[in-house]
């Protein structure tokens, strides 16, 4: 099957919370007021789904299915893109939630590493990957870094290689880590079609200037605001510089390069 298209991801993507009500069900009728609240208040025009934020791993699985059917009919016209997480411990749910994903009309599907039967390398973390998109192959799929929470210390650029070629429909990850090394390296090694986002919301000043393309975070649904102007004056003034395109070979970096990229920086007022 010929790979997916899709519009790029970029900008901010607000990692959604799931609404329960006081007895602990989700609370669907809470969605459509956050779609418009996250656009009108936040200028935050995409969603990641059944994330961290959102609790996903602590929901059943038809729980996971009800959100991202509202999430997309209510995003429907209105959001930029709607990407769900499927990742589960079992791959046989993870393809389930990537079918449903599918069928429900979301832009995406991402996956974390399973966290108790621990991947040993890249290459079973490639497997796994690769058997949940093989079952939602129209959709473009994105790796979740996540290494603090997953307890899977394996560094996101070993997991990138090669990846297009056992998952076509391969289009980026989203890096939850802290290690701007390792982000660097993907950031270098991604093609231009695929996106690199960012995941630790602290850092974002930093992954930006290294060549991210987005990110995704928790923070995103309440400061999202701030976050658009913020990087708007950032984008604006390293513009100014004329720094050439933010996209930074790192790899290999050579100590020269690394010094002018810092000392470049250091001319950001
Ligand atoms: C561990 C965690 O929850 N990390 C958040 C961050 O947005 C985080 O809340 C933020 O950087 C504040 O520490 C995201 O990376 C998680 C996320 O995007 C998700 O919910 O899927």
């Amino acid at each position: 099957m010929a790979s997916p298209v899709g519009k790029k991801l970029t900008g901010l993507v607000a990692a959604t919370f799931t609404p329960l009500t006081p007895q602990g069900e989700i609370n669907l009728a809470l969605i459509g007021p956050y779609v418009d609240y996250l656009l009108q208040q936040q200028g935050v025009r995409s969603v990641f789904v059944n994330g961290t934020t959102g609790e996903g791993m602590s929901l059943t699985v038809e729980e996971r299915k009800k959100l991202a059917e509202e999430w997309c009919q209510k995003g429907k016209g209105k959001l930029e893109q709607v990407i769900v997480h499927v990742g589960c411990m079992s791959v046989k749910d993870s393809q389930d939630l990537a079918r449903h994903a599918a069928q429900a009309g979301a832009d995406g599907i991402a996956v974390m590493s399973p966290c108790v039967f621990k991947p040993t390398d890249a290459g079973v973390l490639r497997q796994f990957l690769q058997e949940v998109a093989a079952a939602a192959p129209e959709l473009p799929f994105y790796y979740y870094h996540i290494p603090a929470l997953t307890g899977v210390n394996l560094l996101a650029r070993d997991v990138l290689e090669g990846i297009d070629k056992c998952i076509p429909s391969f289009r980026g990850l989203k890096f939850s880590g802290s290690d701007l090394l390792d982000f660097g390296r993907c950031v270098s090694y991604c093609p231009p079609h695929w996106s690199v986002l960012y995941g630790m919301d602290e850092q974002l000043l930093a992954a930006l200037a290294m060549g991210a393309n987005g990110a995704v975070g928790s923070t995103y649904n309440y400061v999202g605001r701030f976050n658009v102007a913020v990087n708007k004056q950032l984008m604006s003034e390293v513009s100014g510089l004329n720094l050439g395109p933010p996209r930074l070979p790192l790899e290999p970096c050579p100590k020269s390069r690394a010094v002018s990229i810092a000392q470049r920086l250091q001319q950001v007022p």
